[in-house]
Protein backbone atom coordinates (compact mmCIF):
# COMPACT_ATOMS: atom_id res chain seq x y z
CA UNK A 1 0.00 0.00 0.00
CA UNK A 2 2.51 2.90 0.96
CA UNK A 3 4.26 2.02 -2.40
CA UNK A 4 1.23 3.77 -4.13
CA UNK A 5 1.33 7.65 -4.57
CA UNK A 6 -0.03 10.19 -2.15
CA UNK A 7 -2.63 11.44 -3.55
CA UNK A 8 -3.95 13.87 -0.49
CA UNK A 9 -1.86 15.29 2.46
CA UNK A 10 -3.17 16.86 5.38
CA UNK A 11 -0.90 18.44 7.18
CA UNK A 12 -1.83 20.08 10.56
CA UNK A 13 -5.56 20.94 9.92
CA UNK A 14 -6.78 22.46 12.90
CA UNK A 15 -10.49 24.49 13.31
CA UNK A 16 -11.23 26.01 16.43
CA UNK A 17 -15.14 27.35 17.00
CA UNK A 18 -14.23 29.98 19.53
CA UNK A 19 -12.63 27.86 22.52
CA UNK A 20 -13.57 24.12 21.02
CA UNK A 21 -10.89 22.93 18.72
CA UNK A 22 -12.67 20.36 16.72
CA UNK A 23 -9.97 19.26 14.74
CA UNK A 24 -6.84 19.80 16.18
CA UNK A 25 -3.05 19.28 14.38
CA UNK A 26 -4.70 16.71 12.29
CA UNK A 27 -2.17 15.37 9.47
CA UNK A 28 -2.45 12.40 7.89
CA UNK A 29 -1.56 10.92 3.85
CA UNK A 30 -3.88 8.89 1.90
CA UNK A 31 -2.69 6.76 -0.97
CA UNK A 32 -3.97 6.38 -4.48
CA UNK A 33 -7.02 4.08 -4.87
CA UNK A 34 -6.89 3.08 -1.45
CA UNK A 35 -10.48 3.20 0.77
CA UNK A 36 -9.60 5.22 4.05
CA UNK A 37 -11.79 5.04 7.03
CA UNK A 38 -12.37 7.96 9.55
CA UNK A 39 -13.65 6.87 12.83
CA UNK A 40 -14.35 8.13 16.68
CA UNK A 41 -17.29 8.65 18.62
CA UNK A 42 -19.89 11.50 18.77
CA UNK A 43 -18.80 14.64 18.33
CA UNK A 44 -14.84 13.90 17.76
CA UNK A 45 -14.41 16.58 14.80
CA UNK A 46 -14.83 13.67 12.11
CA UNK A 47 -17.95 15.68 10.01
CA UNK A 48 -15.67 18.93 10.57
CA UNK A 49 -12.69 17.30 8.69
CA UNK A 50 -14.29 16.55 5.79
CA UNK A 51 -15.96 19.72 5.70
CA UNK A 52 -11.96 21.17 6.10
CA UNK A 53 -11.40 19.01 2.99
CA UNK A 54 -14.21 19.84 0.38
CA UNK A 55 -13.77 23.97 1.20
CA UNK A 56 -17.55 24.43 3.59
CA UNK A 57 -15.43 25.15 6.68
CA UNK A 58 -11.97 27.12 6.61
CA UNK A 59 -9.71 25.84 8.19
CA UNK A 60 -8.10 27.86 11.54
CA UNK A 61 -4.84 26.70 9.58
CA UNK A 62 -3.29 23.92 7.67
CA UNK A 63 -3.45 22.40 4.29
CA UNK A 64 -4.70 19.88 2.46
CA UNK A 65 -2.92 19.39 -1.06
CA UNK A 66 -4.20 16.83 -3.14
CA UNK A 67 -1.43 15.38 -6.16
CA UNK A 68 0.53 18.48 -4.73
CA UNK A 69 -2.24 21.23 -5.51
CA UNK A 70 -3.17 23.01 -2.46
CA UNK A 71 -6.94 22.74 -2.05
CA UNK A 72 -7.73 24.52 1.21
CA UNK A 73 -9.34 28.17 0.66
CA UNK A 74 -10.95 26.78 -2.31
CA UNK A 75 -14.96 27.66 -2.39
CA UNK A 76 -16.35 23.84 -2.56
CA UNK A 77 -17.23 23.70 -6.40
CA UNK A 78 -13.92 24.54 -7.08
CA UNK A 79 -12.86 21.77 -4.65
CA UNK A 80 -15.14 19.47 -6.75
CA UNK A 81 -13.33 20.44 -9.62
CA UNK A 82 -10.15 19.73 -8.16
CA UNK A 83 -11.37 16.33 -8.27
CA UNK A 84 -12.56 15.90 -4.74
CA UNK A 85 -16.97 15.10 -4.38
CA UNK A 86 -18.88 13.78 -1.78
CA UNK A 87 -21.92 12.94 -0.30
CA UNK A 88 -23.56 13.98 3.02
CA UNK A 89 -24.78 12.69 6.46
CA UNK A 90 -27.71 14.45 5.86
CA UNK A 91 -28.92 13.38 2.60
CA UNK A 92 -28.84 16.69 0.34
CA UNK A 93 -31.00 15.70 -2.81
CA UNK A 94 -33.82 17.91 -4.46
CA UNK A 95 -36.77 16.28 -3.50
CA UNK A 96 -39.83 16.75 -5.71
CA UNK A 97 -37.52 16.15 -8.78
CA UNK A 98 -36.96 12.93 -10.28
CA UNK A 99 -33.58 10.44 -9.68
CA UNK A 100 -32.59 11.94 -12.96
CA UNK A 101 -33.23 15.11 -12.51
CA UNK A 102 -31.04 14.78 -9.78
CA UNK A 103 -28.12 13.28 -11.46
CA UNK A 104 -28.20 15.98 -14.50
CA UNK A 105 -28.07 19.21 -11.92
CA UNK A 106 -25.16 17.46 -10.06
CA UNK A 107 -23.11 17.37 -14.08
CA UNK A 108 -24.15 20.99 -14.61
CA UNK A 109 -21.47 22.83 -13.31
CA UNK A 110 -19.13 20.53 -15.64
CA UNK A 111 -21.17 20.79 -18.60
CA UNK A 112 -21.34 24.15 -19.05
CA UNK A 113 -17.82 24.56 -18.87
CA UNK A 114 -17.94 22.14 -21.92
CA UNK A 115 -20.24 24.09 -23.83
CA UNK A 116 -17.82 26.79 -24.47
CA UNK A 117 -15.11 24.09 -24.99
CA UNK A 118 -16.85 22.38 -27.42
CA UNK A 119 -16.81 23.79 -30.66
CA UNK A 120 -18.22 20.92 -32.65
CA UNK A 121 -20.85 19.75 -30.25
CA UNK A 122 -23.90 22.10 -29.78
CA UNK A 123 -26.33 22.51 -26.79
CA UNK A 124 -28.45 19.52 -27.86
CA UNK A 125 -25.63 17.06 -28.31
CA UNK A 126 -24.27 17.99 -24.68
CA UNK A 127 -27.57 17.33 -23.09
CA UNK A 128 -27.75 14.10 -25.02
CA UNK A 129 -24.38 13.20 -23.26
CA UNK A 130 -25.58 14.64 -20.05
CA UNK A 131 -28.77 12.40 -20.67
CA UNK A 132 -26.89 9.31 -21.13
CA UNK A 133 -24.42 9.37 -18.58
CA UNK A 134 -27.20 10.13 -15.56
CA UNK A 135 -28.56 6.67 -17.10
CA UNK A 136 -25.36 5.19 -16.70
CA UNK A 137 -24.54 6.47 -13.34
CA UNK A 138 -28.34 5.48 -12.25
CA UNK A 139 -27.72 2.04 -13.37
CA UNK A 140 -24.84 1.46 -11.71
CA UNK A 141 -25.88 1.93 -8.46
CA UNK A 142 -28.78 0.31 -8.98
CA UNK A 143 -31.28 3.09 -9.87
CA UNK A 144 -31.75 2.73 -13.96
CA UNK A 145 -35.35 1.26 -13.57
CA UNK A 146 -36.53 4.08 -10.79
CA UNK A 147 -35.01 7.56 -13.08
CA UNK A 148 -38.49 8.79 -13.16
CA UNK A 149 -39.65 8.37 -9.43
CA UNK A 150 -39.63 11.54 -7.48
CA UNK A 151 -36.18 10.90 -5.17
CA UNK A 152 -38.44 11.61 -2.05
CA UNK A 153 -40.18 8.19 -2.35
CA UNK A 154 -36.90 6.41 -2.40
CA UNK A 155 -35.63 4.70 0.60
CA UNK A 156 -32.71 5.99 2.76
CA UNK A 157 -30.87 3.34 1.41
CA UNK A 158 -31.40 4.26 -2.50
CA UNK A 159 -31.31 7.78 -1.56
CA UNK A 160 -27.60 7.29 -0.55
CA UNK A 161 -26.97 5.40 -3.73
CA UNK A 162 -28.63 8.21 -5.71
CA UNK A 163 -26.46 11.04 -3.50
CA UNK A 164 -23.84 8.21 -4.41
CA UNK A 165 -24.38 8.77 -8.23
CA UNK A 166 -25.03 12.58 -7.97
CA UNK A 167 -20.87 12.50 -6.73
CA UNK A 168 -20.10 10.46 -9.67
CA UNK A 169 -21.64 12.99 -12.12
CA UNK A 170 -18.78 15.36 -11.20
CA UNK A 171 -16.43 12.99 -12.38
CA UNK A 172 -14.20 12.58 -9.20
CA UNK A 173 -10.80 11.14 -8.42
CA UNK A 174 -11.57 11.19 -4.93
CA UNK A 175 -14.64 10.44 -3.40
CA UNK A 176 -15.82 11.41 0.03
CA UNK A 177 -18.63 9.54 2.08
CA UNK A 178 -20.18 11.04 4.95
CA UNK A 179 -21.53 8.09 6.79
CA UNK A 180 -22.89 6.11 3.88
CA UNK A 181 -24.68 3.55 5.80
CA UNK A 182 -26.48 5.19 8.20
CA UNK A 183 -30.55 5.17 7.95
CA UNK A 184 -29.46 1.36 5.87
CA UNK A 185 -31.07 -1.50 6.74
CA UNK A 186 -28.89 -4.80 7.41
CA UNK A 187 -29.58 -5.97 4.00
CA UNK A 188 -28.27 -2.92 2.42
CA UNK A 189 -25.59 -2.43 5.02
CA UNK A 190 -24.62 -5.98 3.89
CA UNK A 191 -24.47 -5.07 0.40
CA UNK A 192 -22.65 -1.44 0.57
CA UNK A 193 -18.81 -3.16 0.84
CA UNK A 194 -19.17 -4.61 -2.27
CA UNK A 195 -21.04 -1.85 -3.75
CA UNK A 196 -18.32 0.85 -2.46
CA UNK A 197 -15.10 -1.87 -3.79
CA UNK A 198 -16.99 -1.63 -6.97
CA UNK A 199 -17.53 2.11 -7.67
CA UNK A 200 -13.90 2.33 -6.42
CA UNK A 201 -12.55 -0.22 -8.98
CA UNK A 202 -15.33 0.82 -11.84
CA UNK A 203 -14.08 4.93 -11.41
CA UNK A 204 -10.07 4.11 -10.49
CA UNK A 205 -11.48 6.10 -7.22
CA UNK A 206 -9.80 7.03 -3.92
CA UNK A 207 -12.52 6.58 -1.36
CA UNK A 208 -12.55 8.64 2.23
CA UNK A 209 -15.63 7.31 4.31
CA UNK A 210 -16.76 8.82 7.99
CA UNK A 211 -18.58 5.73 9.54
CA UNK A 212 -20.14 4.23 12.49
CA UNK A 213 -20.79 0.81 11.73
CA UNK A 214 -17.76 -0.44 12.88
CA UNK A 215 -17.83 -3.77 11.32
CA UNK A 216 -18.44 -2.27 8.02
CA UNK A 217 -15.27 -0.31 8.38
CA UNK A 218 -13.33 -2.98 9.58
CA UNK A 219 -14.19 -5.45 6.57
CA UNK A 220 -13.93 -2.85 3.87
CA UNK A 221 -11.23 0.01 4.58
CA UNK A 222 -7.64 -0.81 3.63
CA UNK A 223 -6.79 2.12 6.79
CA UNK A 224 -8.58 3.55 8.84
CA UNK A 225 -7.55 6.69 11.04
CA UNK A 226 -9.27 7.44 14.25
CA UNK A 227 -10.48 10.72 15.77
CA UNK A 228 -10.45 11.74 19.48
CA UNK A 229 -12.24 15.27 20.59
CA UNK A 230 -10.34 16.63 17.46
CA UNK A 231 -6.90 14.62 17.62
CA UNK A 232 -5.80 11.85 15.55
CA UNK A 233 -5.05 9.13 17.91
CA UNK A 234 -4.45 6.25 15.46
CA UNK A 235 -3.94 5.58 11.69
CA UNK A 236 -3.00 2.02 10.12
CA UNK A 237 -4.55 -0.73 9.08
CA UNK A 238 -7.84 -1.98 10.62
CA UNK A 239 -6.56 -4.83 12.96
CA UNK A 240 -3.68 -2.77 14.13
CA UNK A 241 -6.28 -0.15 14.81
CA UNK A 242 -8.88 -2.37 16.34
CA UNK A 243 -6.54 -3.26 18.87
CA UNK A 244 -4.49 0.09 19.88
CA UNK A 245 -4.65 0.98 23.89
CA UNK A 246 -5.52 4.12 22.74
CA UNK A 247 -8.58 3.90 20.30
CA UNK A 248 -9.98 1.34 23.10
CA UNK A 249 -10.29 3.85 25.69
CA UNK A 250 -11.24 6.29 23.35
CA UNK A 251 -14.37 4.22 22.26
CA UNK A 252 -14.82 2.72 26.18
CA UNK A 253 -14.29 6.16 27.83
CA UNK A 254 -16.42 8.08 25.50
CA UNK A 255 -19.61 6.42 24.90
N1 LIG B 1 -20.37 25.20 13.13
C1 LIG B 1 -20.01 24.85 14.38
N2 LIG B 1 -20.03 25.73 15.39
C2 LIG B 1 -19.67 25.37 16.64
N3 LIG B 1 -19.29 24.14 16.97
C3 LIG B 1 -19.26 23.20 16.01
C4 LIG B 1 -19.62 23.50 14.66
N4 LIG B 1 -19.50 22.36 13.92
C5 LIG B 1 -19.07 21.41 14.77
N5 LIG B 1 -18.93 21.90 16.01
C6 LIG B 1 -18.46 21.16 17.19
O1 LIG B 1 -17.23 20.55 16.84
C7 LIG B 1 -17.12 19.25 17.43
C8 LIG B 1 -16.92 18.22 16.33
O2 LIG B 1 -18.16 18.04 15.64
P1 LIG B 1 -18.30 17.09 14.35
O3 LIG B 1 -19.70 17.21 13.88
O4 LIG B 1 -17.21 17.39 13.39
O5 LIG B 1 -18.03 15.66 15.00
P2 LIG B 1 -18.32 14.23 14.37
O6 LIG B 1 -17.16 13.37 14.77
O7 LIG B 1 -18.61 14.35 12.93
O8 LIG B 1 -19.62 13.82 15.20
P3 LIG B 1 -20.80 12.78 14.85
O9 LIG B 1 -20.18 11.43 14.84
O10 LIG B 1 -21.73 12.96 16.01
O11 LIG B 1 -21.37 13.19 13.53
C9 LIG B 1 -18.40 19.04 18.24
O12 LIG B 1 -18.12 19.40 19.58
C10 LIG B 1 -19.38 20.02 17.60
O13 LIG B 1 -20.34 20.44 18.52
Amino acid sequence: MTARPVVLEARNMTRRFGGLVAVGDVSFDVYEGEIFGLIGPNGAGKTTLFNLMTGLTPPSSGTLTYRGQTVTGLAPHRVAAAGLSRTFQNIRLFKGLSALENVKIAQHARTQAGLWRGVFGGARAEEAAVERRAWDLLDLVGLGDRAGEDAANFSYGDQRRLEIARALATEPRVLLLDEPAAGMNTSEKGQLTAFIREVRDRFDLTVLLIEHHVPLVMGLCDRVAVLNFGQLIAVGDPATVQRDPKVIEAYLGGE
